[in-house]
């Protein structure tokens, strides 16, 4: 490729004209300038309360409302920290790292510490997936040997089921065999143990009231519970 190609690639933006940039240039440093002005403004750099990152609404500082304008935009600044820095919001690495998210004087580190979680690694072949799987191909993962799911079932008879193969549990008034299902279970066997020969219902909601176990063994159903008796 010779010299006189080369340079048609290399003239592929439009010429820029002299006025324009000057503006461009200028509308730049008019939005250094609000920046600026924002973060030096009546502001102590010393207050280290972060409530702020929590609370809704705005403040009850009508000081810290003004207007501005870049080049032909006008529009409203608004402060919504009475008590803290801007700088301190708009900082997105912050040099130190204590100043990122600070605790106000009456919060707890429990409030802001995640919760530990207490799953459990499956076993190869126990993913949920896999569950989802089994529980589509399985032709009768409750045990009920041609029985209906309708049928109603006694405390005392969930009681006797805690054998393995045959692990009752009540959960929202209906009985289920959650044998099938230990060993899917991401919180683990022994977690879901507990859960047989009882009605697991109020366990179950401490722990994950957002699971979806109707869906999840809704092919363990073995009957309706009968709270008559
Ligand atoms: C009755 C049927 C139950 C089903 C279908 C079920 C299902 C599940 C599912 C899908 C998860 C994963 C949740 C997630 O990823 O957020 C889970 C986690 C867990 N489950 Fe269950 N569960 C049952 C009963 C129980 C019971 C009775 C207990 C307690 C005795 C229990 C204790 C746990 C625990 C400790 C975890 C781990 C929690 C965590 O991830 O933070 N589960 N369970």
């Amino acid at each position: 490729m010779d010299a006189d190609n080369d340079f048609t690639f290399c003239q592929v933006s439009s010429p820029i004209d002299k006025d324009s940039l000057e503006q461009s240039n200028k509308l730049v440093s008019n939005v250094a300038d609000i920046s600026i002005k924002e973060e030096s403004s009546n502001e102590t750099s010393s207050s280290q309360d972060s409530s702020f990152l929590w609370k809704g609404g705005l403040p009850n500082d009508s000081n810290t409302k003004k207007e501005d304008t870049v080049g032909s935009l006008s529009f409203s600044v608004i402060n919504t920290t009475s008590s803290q820095p801007i700088e301190s919001i708009t900082k997105s690495v912050p040099s130190d790292s204590q100043n990122s998210i600070q605790k106000s004087p009456g919060q707890k580190n429990s409030s802001t510490k995640p919760k530990a979680r207490a799953k459990v690694p499956f076993e190869k072949g126990y993913s949920q997936m896999d569950w989802l799987k089994l529980t589509r191909t399985h032709p009768d993962l409750a045990g009920l040997k041609g029985q209906s799911n309708r049928r109603l079932i006694s405390i005392h008879e969930v009681k006797k089921h805690q054998t393995e193969g045959e692990m009752w549990t009540v959960f929202k008034g209906h009985v289920y065999n959650i044998s099938p299902y230990m060993k899917f279970h991401p919180g683990g066997v022994d977690m879901l143990m507990k859960a047989v020969g009882k009605d697991c219902t109020s366990l179950f909601n401490k722990y994950h009231a957002w699971v979806n176990a109707e869906f999840l063994i809704e092919k363990c159903l073995v009957g309706i519970l009968d709270e008559s008796r």
